[in-house]
């Protein structure tokens, strides 16, 4: 039986903008944060879904009951930090079991600082986030002896209600690398951990707005040199290392601030590069193509969402992580749709007509999540052979 901690953890408070309060227990670090509530429903992946930089100013609610139940290693991580604001679970078991375990997620969560609460009824928090869509909450994780008073209540109800709105936040220049940097990391594979790329065949040059790792990992497995560059590189600079190809991260925040990028990646894919965007560089293809992109009332955020291939029909099995995207009316004829979300229809896939440019709104590079759509990278690698 897997024992519930309760009782061994001080109390945590989660308050909602509009009002609403769950007590349960703080696993993370003591302190308080605020962000945007969101929930994923994979069942694994804790570990890269936290170090995701997508996350940025997002509190992420784990469906999922057992989290924290295979530990934590060096190895899962997506950036070098925790990147999301905090973690809401239901159930940390008493028991971290794994191989590769180092030490428990409530340790990693207070090594990182990261505030987190535990043992509240999560899915009436999703119902309550899936039926009112997006909104700003905040967590209070209160330190051994202290109590829960109004005082904290309020607290927590007026960090939450002051907490900045999503829509209109440029947070891929907060995330993104200072300087330049080489990547040559290539897939982690059992009993090897991850390899090194030794024999480059092309030179892609990648944006960083709050890189994925394994982004990286796939494009080296693939055979790309890759150069990776801060968020507010011009255009120019990039065009300058003569790179086979241009990729474009993924990230956190509103796409629509991103003036910087959104101009470098008109330039770049005028200049006729071949180009791919993942999520957050989506939506930047898009808007340097002329589309708009809106708020999602129900963000996507998980690893079993279907989505479609337009142009032969499949369906695959994607991970997800944005609460903004393309609107499908907005397409100039310049843009081709390529998938959709068979959840709700929204765009997934766009293909340039006039230039070698593609992108994808979910994560062909999983992390966590099924591989079912990292054709998309060979699909790049053929741009660049091609072109
Ligand atoms: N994972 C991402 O790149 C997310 C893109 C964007 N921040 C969104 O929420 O839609």
């Amino acid at each position: 039986m897997l024992l519930s901690l309760k009782g061994n953890f001080p109390p945590a408070i989660l308050a909602l903008a509009d009002g609403t309060v769950f007590i349960g227990n703080s696993i993370g670090a003591t302190g308080t944060t605020v962000g945007e509530v969101v929930f994923n429903t994979a069942i694994t992946g804790y570990q890269e879904i936290l170090t995701d930089p997508s996350y940025c100013q997002q509190i992420v609610t784990l469906t999922y009951p057992h989290i924290g139940n295979y530990g934590v290693n060096a190895e899962d991580i997506e950036a070098d930090k925790v990147h999301a604001a905090g973690l809401i679970i239901k159930d940390l078991p008493l028991l971290a079991s794994n191989f590769r375990s180092t030490e428990t997620l409530s340790q990693y969560l207070v090594r990182e600082k990261t505030v987190a609460i535990a043992n509240i009824d999560t899915r009436k928090l999703t119902r309550l986030l899936r039926d009112k869509g997006a909104q700003n909450g905040a967590i209070l994780g209160l330190a051994t002896g202290e109590a829960v008073t109004q005082a904290r209540i309020d607290e927590a109800l007026a960090a939450a209600k002051a907490a900045p709105s999503m829509k209109g936040l440029d947070l891929a220049q907060v995330v993104t690398t200072p300087s330049t940097y080489t990547w040559d990391q290539t897939e982690w594979k059992l009993g090897e951990g991850y390899g090194k790329q030794a024999a480059p065949r092309f030179h892609v040059v990648a944006y960083d707005y709050g890189v994925k790792k394994n982004i990286l990992r796939m494009l080296a497995e693939r055979g790309c040199k890759l150069t990776v560059v801060p968020a507010k590189t011009p255009a120019a600079d990039v065009l300058a290392m003569k790179p086979d190809g241009v990729f474009l991260s993924n990230g956190p925040g509103d796409p629509e601030p991103c003036d910087y990028a959104i101009e470098a990646t008109r330039q770049i894919i005028d200049a006729g590069v071949p180009t791919f965007g993942i999520c957050l560089g989506h939506q930047i293809m898009a808007l340097a193509s002329g589309a708009k992109t809106f708020k999602m009332a129900n963000s996507h955020h998980g690893a079993n969402h279907p989505v479609k291939d337009l142009d032969n029909g499949r369906v695959s099995i994607t991970s997800q992580n944005h609460g903004f995207a393309v609107e499908m009316a907005s397409l100039p004829a310049t843009l081709r749709p390529t998938h959709i979300s068979l959840f709700d229809g929204t765009l997934q896939g766009l293909e340039r007509t006039d230039k070698p440019a593609f992108c994808f709104q979910g994560h062909p590079e999983a992390s966590p999540g099924p591989h079912d759509i990292a054709y998309l990278f060979d699909r790049f690698t053929a741009l660049m052979e091609k072109k």
